[in-house]
């Protein structure tokens, strides 16, 4: 039961309401601020790559320039006719590497067929390569300086980097070619691409599109690796077709990653960066732990509020429920409610108040209705019956006695016959007005009946009889002046049977007795009272001074009806 209320109750539902606006609305914030944060931080982030890949692009672009300056300079001054003298010639380009070991695999001189014939320092089998099956040997030969395609050195199986220019005789021929070999992991070159990092988990790799492989990386294992498939890393495949720019992308091994690209001058290699979008937006994640925080504590802050707010704002409906419960359970009497606040708790106890008022009303009419004749307004038989019993025992208690008068009017049928029942009705009424002004106020006139009146006399002194017979006739005196309704006359009579009591009586017997003393008057004659006798029905009469007891009582100047 005590479930089944809190389940139906205003109060659950307002607070699970409220919960409800709580979390949608936390829900909300939250995607709303994680997803400004993060888009915002990721194009802060994707910017800061772009300028760190265009300066390592920049950087890597300048170490080629200075390379290639250096090379096309060493092959303008070779003196004349030192090519032709091998060891004068490797003398030279060892004074020349040593001070500006700007190849670290060192430099070689190759003759007009294309095959190397010098270099320094002498490297394994080098001497023996002929450059003719090199892919830009014959752009060389044309007059260009060409960087050629990382590979593997054969000699030290370092990844490498040739760049050959020509060299030219004092005619502007071209007459052999001169070499440098750069070493990838040699320090000066690509050091700031390997060993630089990009928060904890990012990395750099330099990409040659023309042969879409890595050539170096800050993660070794990726160096001559293959890079992904279009499908596999999309912003990578347009990357390498030519787009530059910054984004969000997925990685190959499905990774959301914030990624770079730029174009080192003077090749037509990619600077690539990449990092991790969960590590690249640490604001981010530190500002999802602090909304959940947050979230925790309003949660716990509304939730204390809510209590407060039963205990505080429901506490007079709840005293008021507990009251009306008593109230239904009989435990205590209908009473209007507390009204303690003038808020809507205390309009609905007021109107709970209104209510309860009118209840009573309808109530105490209703008890009207079951006590009272509607026609007359007079008590009935129920009614009669109660005062009785309150009679007879104020007059054991005060050792006086009462008179039961039981009234039946003569010639009532003909009236009702003749003019109706509404007439009747009004005859009804106006014979009720007359004998109500000869009861006393402590006396009681209740009809019983159809034409049918009790009255119920009380206090009476001894002799009993005397009262009632003055009553009796004064009623009869009252019922037989002239009745007129309208033009009609009304002749009317009544007949009278009393019965008196010292107290010590039946009040059943007592008003049977009455009534069928009553009879007896009709059968006397109407319009006249007869006294019950002695002993009939009502065994503990006392009458003292008994008059007429026997016979047909008329008042004086009364006519038979
Ligand atoms: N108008 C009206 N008539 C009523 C009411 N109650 C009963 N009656 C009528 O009252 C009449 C009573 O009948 P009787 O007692 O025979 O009338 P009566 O002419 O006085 O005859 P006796 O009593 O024998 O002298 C009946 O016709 C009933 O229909 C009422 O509330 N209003």
């Amino acid at each position: 039961m005590k479930i089944h209320r809190f389940a139906s109750s205003l109060i659950t539902r307002l607070v699970l309401f409220g919960i409800f606006v709580v979390v949608a609305s936390a829900i909300l914030r939250y995607n709303i601020l994680i997803n400004f944060l993060e888009n915002d931080q990721a194009k802060v982030a994707a910017e800061q790559q772009s300028t760190i890949a265009s300066y390592l692009a920049q950087d890597i672009g300048y170490r080629i320039a200075e390379r290639k300056t250096y090379l096309e300079r060493l092959s303008a001054h070779i003196p004349p006719g030192l090519s032709a003298d091998p060891a004068a010639m490797r003398e030279w380009l060892r004074e020349h590497q040593e001070l500006q070991p700007l190849f670290a695999q060192g430099l070689f001189l190759a003759d007009s067929a294309g095959t190397i014939v010098v270099d320094y320092p002498t490297m394994n089998g080098r001497r023996a390569i002929s450059l003719t099956a090199y892919p830009d040997y014959q752009r060389v030969l044309a007059g260009a300086t060409v960087l050629g395609e990382p590979l593997l050195s054969p000699a030290s199986g370092h990844p490498t980097l040739p760049m050959l220019t020509p060299v030219r005789d004092a005619s502007g021929q071209v007459s052999g070619v001169l070499g440098g070999t750069i070493e990838l992991d040699a320090p000066g070159f690509l050091e700031h691409l390997q060993q630089a990092r990009l928060g904890p988990s990012g990395g750099f790799m330099l990409v040659s599109p023309a042969r879409r492989v890595v050539v170096a990386a800050n993660d070794p294992v990726l160096v001559f690796t293959p890079v992904p498939t279009a499908i596999a890393d999309p912003m990578l495949d347009r990357a390498l077709k030519g787009w530059r720019g910054n984004g969000i992308g997925r990685s190959a091994n499905g990774v959301d990653e914030i990624k770079a690209y730029a174009s080192v001058p003077g090749t037509d290699w990619l600077v690539v960066t990449n990092l991790p979008l969960a590590s690249a937006l640490p604001t981010v994640d530190r500002m999802r732990a602090l909304i959940a925080r947050g979230g925790l504590v309003q949660a716990g802050v509304i939730f204390m509020l809510v209590v407060l707010a039963y205990f505080w704002f429901f506490r007079p409906l709840r005293r008021a429920a507990a009251l009306a419960d008593r109230m239904t359970r009989g435990e205590i009497p209908l009473s209007p409610l507390p009204v303690i606040r003038r808020d809507e708790v205390g309009h609905l106890t007021m109107a709970f108040n209104g209510l309860l008022a009118r209840l009573k009303q309808h109530q105490s009419e209703l008890q009207h209705q079951a006590h009272h004749d509607v026609l007359t307004g007079l008590p009935n038989r129920m009614m009669l019956a109660d005062r009785m019993e309150e009679a007879l025992a104020r007059a054991r208690r005060l050792e006086s006695g009462i008179a039961l008068l039981f009234l039946d009017l003569d010639g009532f049928k003909p009236i009702n016959d003749r003019l109706g029942h509404k007439a009747g009705d009004q005859v009804l009424q106006e014979i009720t007005q007359r004998l109500r002004q000869v009861a006393r106020r402590s006396d009681t006139l209740a009809r019983v009946g159809g034409d049918e009146f009790v009255l119920l006399a009380t206090d009476l002194e001894l002799p009993l009889e005397r009262g009632a017979r003055v009553l009796a006739e004064k009623c009869i005196k009252a019922v037989s002046e002239p009745l007129m309704l309208g033009a009609a006359e009304c002749p009317l009579g009544v007949s009278i049977g009393i019965a008196v009591c010292d107290g010590r009586c039946d009040p059943d017997s007592l008003l049977q007795a009455a009534d069928k003393a009553m009879y007896d008057a009709k059968a006397g004659g109407r319009g006249c009272y007869v006294f019950a006798p002695d002993g009939i029905g009502c065994g503990h009469v006392t009458i003292s001074a008994r008059e007429g007891t026997e016979g047909t009582n008329r008042p004086a100047g009364s006519e038979r009806s």
